[in-house]
């Protein structure tokens, strides 16, 4: 058992903004850090100081701005990583406001592959350890939770593809009698290695991602649980091994109060209120001795996190903090609720298990050898015959028994008496065959030695026929597995050849069936699939969607463009290409040092037959001098070996960051298509409003609309940044004709906003020089457009009532004058 206080850490997060004062002070002598806030005795920025004016808090260690994801991965994660390889719990969980890094810290950035965050790189240690360490079996399983507004959610449910959030099933918990907890309809993966890992953690990150609405940004609102299973064993041992490793992102911290919400916001921020409120309560109550009664079941987090807080666990917690001078009085909150944590004391045991089917094989062999046992004391004798397979082993055992020259070798037959019978019959027929001379020549005989008959060849003959027999039968061994493993460097080079010119292997889930596709024209794969109005852009397979109208795929075009990650995707398809080619060049040189070492093994055989061909002629059994030649040819094959191998090695590394890569591509395009569809209906429904309004009528009549419809609308570019007004051609054609694809482009809504800032998405964009939005203005009358939906189908529908109301309307005119 293992007792430990939970480990604090904390990262401030970087910022460009003013920032308060803080100081970090590293205590070598202690090992820790000391993160201290200074804040006057002022009412500036809103926080009323009229405490102290110095906050001081320690932790093991404090990451400032600048601290980089491998380094808080090898301060903070691989020690965990490490004691849950060894059998034992672990939990790393990060804690803080909203913004203040987490996310980043656990999962990564979206956008560079050196911005991985604890759970990737985990994932590669991980699996790089069960590679490496062969005196155990591992395995690993994965389960992504998520839990908002107290339900929880499975982000591995292959459902979330075609759901909402709040349509899938939840997750329950459910309590044995020993106490345990059990999640009903959480799904546990199997994921044989790194890359179906972190498959599985993409596809949670991007169920996560597209569940999200506008008002329900559940990312910044739900916890967060990514929980790596592994199970490892001893060969041939019955006992194993079973630990957990809970990485976990827990909602922002922040109160209600200050962000002044209201509605569902309000209901969300109350609920997180409550769950960290819980949170806090459990804490509090580990914390304080002598307290019985540890509130767990009152959250859904803290019973699923009941091992973490006080339990049969090694837990880690990483306070992330912003120091925007805004923020101290959160950033002290969280540094006060880190230092409570810090007072509990886990107490970690080795998982061991027996496991119940090789205990059940053990056990009845362990009951058929104690039968026999017993036969033998009680004189109790066994009917059946040996089978042959055990006539056969015994032969074996026999023989080696013979064969083996050391005195103390013992030949265990176990209390089978017909075991020991058939052994002995064996034996002597060996001593008899040897006895008439069958095994003259000092050998000893083995149980197939044909004993000699007048007129058949002598043992001398024999033996030199037995000895050539032996030869071939070597010889043809040898060729055979030749032939085997030439077969499987042909079959390695040509599926090596496959991934590096055409594309991946094949793949088992849905998200690798979507990157399954070839790298290469995956890449050139360079328009985005705009997300269809009807239904939703939730599958990650959707990759194309359906046929679209002019101005929706023209408005993504621009959304795309003015879009603030848009260089980093560029940058990355960049980087992707460049990582192709360098996979592709390394992979042609290990096709090459392998048919180095190949060609050299081929003339180093060559050369040895030679050399003993030689001293056959010549009478030498075994040459005097070493052979220069084959030693040269032995040296260059070990530096082709290393070459090759490091080679490999730099060829495997880059496969993993070229896999990361492009997941990070196919998670930003879901994004870039999620978000579109989002400030399309926003603008189509501002767009309506507008409408309404400024014909005074309810935008929900659509009668009243079409009835205002105007005959006349322009099109026009909004004034660039340098100042220009470029008038595209007035168009003068009446609604009533039939509609064209032009019809459908003047219903473009606004341009894009920035990236995720909703205060900024009705600001035109700030890139100098992008200015080609374009926006449907009225000329004449009071409404200028039908509103539209996109959809070509459903568009046309529209127009065509339009004319046909039309048609009617002055018919009906024409019969009235
Ligand atoms: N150490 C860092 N280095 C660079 N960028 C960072 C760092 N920490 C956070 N960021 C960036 O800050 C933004 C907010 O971070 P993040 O989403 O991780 O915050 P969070 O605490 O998880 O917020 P929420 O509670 O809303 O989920 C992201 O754009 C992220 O990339």
């Amino acid at each position: 058992m293992v007792k430990q206080t939970i480990q604090i850490f904390a990262r401030i997060r970087p910022t460009k903004k003013t920032t308060s004062v803080y100081s970090i002070d590293d205590d070598e002598e202690k090992a820790g850090s000391t993160l201290e806030f200074v804040v006057p005795r002022d009412l500036a920025d809103g926080f009323v100081n009229n405490k102290k004016e110095s906050y001081r808090f320690r932790f093991q260690k404090v990451f400032d701005q600048g601290a980089k994801q491998d380094d808080i991965f090898e301060t903070i994660a691989k020690p965990v990583a490490d004691s849950v390889l060894a059998g034992y719990n672990g939990t790393i969980f990060a804690y803080g406001q909203t913004g203040s890094g987490k996310t980043f810290t656990i999962t990564g950035g979206a956008e560079r592959y050196s911005d991985r965050g604890i759970i990737p790189r985990t994932l590669s240690y991980i699996y790089q350890h069960f590679s490496q360490d062969s005196g155990n079996v591992y395995s690993a399983h994965i389960s992504y939770l998520e839990i908002y507004n107290e339900d929880g959610y499975d982000l591995l449910d292959p459902r979330h593809e075609a759901s909402r959030l709040e349509d899938l099933p939840k997750v329950t918990i459910m309590e044995d009698e020993n106490q345990n907890i059990h999640l009903k309809n959480l799904s546990i993966q199997q994921s044989a290695n790194e890359e179906e890992a972190l498959n599985l953690l993409f596809l949670g990150d991007t169920n996560r991602m597209i569940a999200e609405t506008p008002m329900n940004q559940a990312s910044t609102r739900s916890h967060c649980i990514f929980t790596i299973h592994v199970c490892s064993r001893e060969p041939g041992s019955s006992t194993l091994r079973r630990s957990k490793l809970h990485l976990v992102d827990l909602a922002g911290s922040e109160r209600v109060g200050k962000t002044g919400v209201g509605g569902q916001l309000l209901t969300e921020a109350k609920y997180i209120n409550l769950s960290l409120h819980f949170l806090e309560q459990v804490i509090i109550a580990l914390s304080e001795k002598n307290r019985s009664h540890i509130p767990y079941r009152n959250s859904m987090m803290t019973s699923v996190l009941r091992d973490s807080l006080g339990g049969n666990c090694m837990t880690t917690m990483i306070a992330t903090v912003s120091v925007d001078k805004r923020n101290v009085d959160e950033s002290i909150s969280t540094c006060r609720f880190a230092q409570r944590v810090a007072l509990i004391k886990n107490e970690a045991l080795l998982n061991e298990e027996l496991d119940p089917a090789l205990l059940i094989i053990r056990l009845k062999r362990e009951i058929q050898s104690l039968k026999e046992e017993l036969a033998m004391v009680t004189g109790e004798q066994r009917e059946d015959q040996l089978t042959e397979e055990e006539i056969h082993n015994l032969e074996e055992q026999v023989r080696k028994f013979v064969e083996d020259p050391d005195p103390e070798v013992t030949l265990d037959l176990g209390p089978d008496m017909r075991k020991i019978h058939h052994s002995f019959s064996l034996l002597k027929g060996m001593v008899r065959d040897k006895l008439s001379g069958g095994g003259g020549d000092g050998e000893p005989p083995t149980p197939s030695d044909v004993p000699s008959k007048p007129g058949s060849p002598q043992p001398e003959e024999v033996k030199k026929l037995r000895d050539i027999l032996q030869q071939r039968d070597n010889e043809i061994s040898v060729l055979v597995n030749m032939l085997k493993k030439e077969k499987k460097k042909a079959q390695d080079a040509a599926a090596q050849l496959a991934f590096f010119t055409n594309g991946q292997p094949q793949s088992q889930n849905s998200l690798q069936s979507s990157t399954a596709m070839p790298a290469e024209s995956r890449m050139s794969q360079d328009k985005e699939a705009v997300p269809c109005d009807s239904g939703t852009s939730h599958a990650l397979h959707r990759r194309q969607g359906p046929e679209l109208s002019m101005g929706r795929q023209e408005a993504f075009e621009i959304f795309r463009r003015d879009r603030e990650d848009s260089v980093t995707i560029d940058d990355n398809k960049a980087l992707l290409k460049q990582r192709f080619a360098e996979a592709k060049a390394l992979g042609e040189q290990v096709n090459d040092a392998r048919s180095r070492v190949n060609e050299l093994k081929l003339q180093l055989e060559r050369r040895r037959r030679q050399t003993a061909a030689q001293g056959l002629a010549e009478g030498i059994a075994e040459p005097v001098e070493p052979d220069p030649v084959e030693e040269r040819l032995c040296e260059q094959i070990e530096e082709e070996k290393k070459s090759y191998k490091s080679t490999f090695g730099r060829l495997k590394a880059l496969k993993t960051e070229i896999e990361h890569l492009q997941l990070l591509l196919e998670r930003s395009k879901v994004k870039l298509q999620r978000d579109f569809q989002e400030w399309w209906s926003q603008e189509s429904t501002r767009l309506q409003k507008q409408e309404g309004t400024a014909a005074g009528q309810s935008p929900a009549s659509t009668n009243q609309l079409l009835e205002s419809s105007p005959s006349h609308v322009t099109l026009t570019r909004e004034p660039s940044l340098s100042g220009t007004v470029q008038e595209l051609p007035v168009r003068r054609e009446r609604v009533s004709s039939a509609p064209s694809a032009r019809d459908l482009r003047n219903f473009v809504p606004n341009p894009p906003a920035v990236r995720g800032e909703s205060a900024s998405r009705d600001r035109p964009s700030s890139q100098a020089g992008q200015q080609s939005q374009l926006r449907v203005l009225a000329t004449a009358g009071p409404s200028s457009s039908i509103p539209l939906t996109g959809d070509k189908r459903t568009d046309a529908d529209i127009l065509a009532f339009v004319r046909a109301r039309q048609n009617l309307l002055s018919r009906t005119g024409s019969a009235q004058q």
